[in-house]
């Protein structure tokens, strides 16, 4: 047994912290380890500095990840948990995504004091959200609605929505439940025309490559089949990851031996929305990413990405 505590590494939002407790829990439990066999170490990222900008803006994903990039090479922390949805496709030579906890409801959720649904706003009302992907989904049912950039964090933002300095927010619902928000939740939106971010719902492990101690800790507490299903998006969001200002959405579903991947991209204002879906064996969950990817990119012209 280790001597040492194992170091988890977080960033210190709530939710962030969240996902920390609910790895070194579930750590706990498949090894029989008391609390003290892990150490929580919360690290400021540049990305929880800058609250005042959209994400795409000032150099998207990889700004909450890399002080604890820096830490895991480092080895001042042995692991970090992370929500998959937040990870850049390519990591740092070295480190990798080891594990991924069991994915939680993928849906986006609805949440307004003044309708049941999107639809159901009154004309003109006004929604806050910072996610590109939503922004454009929203405007694509709903051209009549005003969209104002949202940033914060999940408090933040239902505070706002309290003041009534907007009529309704969208947010991940797995996140409002690790949070134990799950009853603000108005409603919910179906897949289809709310297709989620890519891995959405799932939290995740990245460690050293080769750390072996490590790794075989992680073992106990990965979820193969959610595994795949990133393995899938995150090869498709590669293939497409021309620009961080493009809206795209990406799940992909196990039923039995069968992989389905279904993807979508939009223009920023919803004028425009490709869709592409493809299926395989799970053996194949890279490879169907990529083409769904391939297939997509060749659907939307090269105009699309452009502008
Ligand atoms: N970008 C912030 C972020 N990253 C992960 C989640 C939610 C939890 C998840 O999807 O696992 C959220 C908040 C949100 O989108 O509402």
């Amino acid at each position: 047994m280790q001597t040492k505590p194992l170091r988890i590494g977080t960033r210190g939002s709530a939710l962030a912290l969240a996902q920390a407790h609910e790895t070194r829990g579930r750590l706990m439990a498949a090894h029989g380890l008391p609390e003290d066999a892990f150490e929580i170490v919360v690290i400021k990222t540049s990305g929880d500095q800058i609250q005042d900008r959209p994400l795409s803006e000032v150099g998207g994903k990889g700004l909450f990840t890399k002080e604890i990039e820096e830490a895991l090479l480092n080895r001042s922390i042995d692991l970090a948990v992370h929500s998959s949805k937040d990870m850049p496709t390519v990591l740092p030579d070295g480190l990798a995504l080891t594990a991924f906890l069991p994915r939680e409801d993928v849906r986006d959720a609805f949440i307004s004091p003044k309708a049941k649904t999107l639809l159901d706003l009154p004309h003109g009302a006004v929604v806050g959200s910072s996610s590109l992907r939503r922004q454009a989904m929203i405007k694509r049912l709903r051209p009549d609605i005003e969209v104002v950039m949202y940033r914060g964090n999940v408090q933040t933002r239902l505070r706002k929505l309290d003041e009534g300095q907007v009529d309704a927010t969208l947010l991940a619902y797995a996140g409002l439940r690790r949070l134990g928000l799950g009853d603000v939740v108005t409603s919910l939106l179906d897949t289809g025309d709310f297709l989620p971010a890519v891995g959405q719902g799932a939290i995740c492990i990245e460690s050293r490559e080769g750390d072996a101690p490590t790794l075989a800790l992680l073992a106990a507490i990965h979820d193969p089949l959610t595994e795949c299903r990133l393995v899938a998006e995150r090869a498709f969001l590669t293939v497409l990851d021309g620009s961080c200002r493009t809206p795209i959405g990406g799940l992909a579903e196990v039923d039995g031996e069968t992989l389905t991947l279904r993807g979508c991209v939009l223009k920023p204002d919803g004028s425009e929305r490709h869709d592409l879906e493809r299926s395989g064996p799970v053996s194949q969950a890279e490879q169907i990413g990529r083409e769904a990817g391939e297939a997509l990119k060749a659907l939307m012209g090269p105009e699309f990405l452009a502008n």
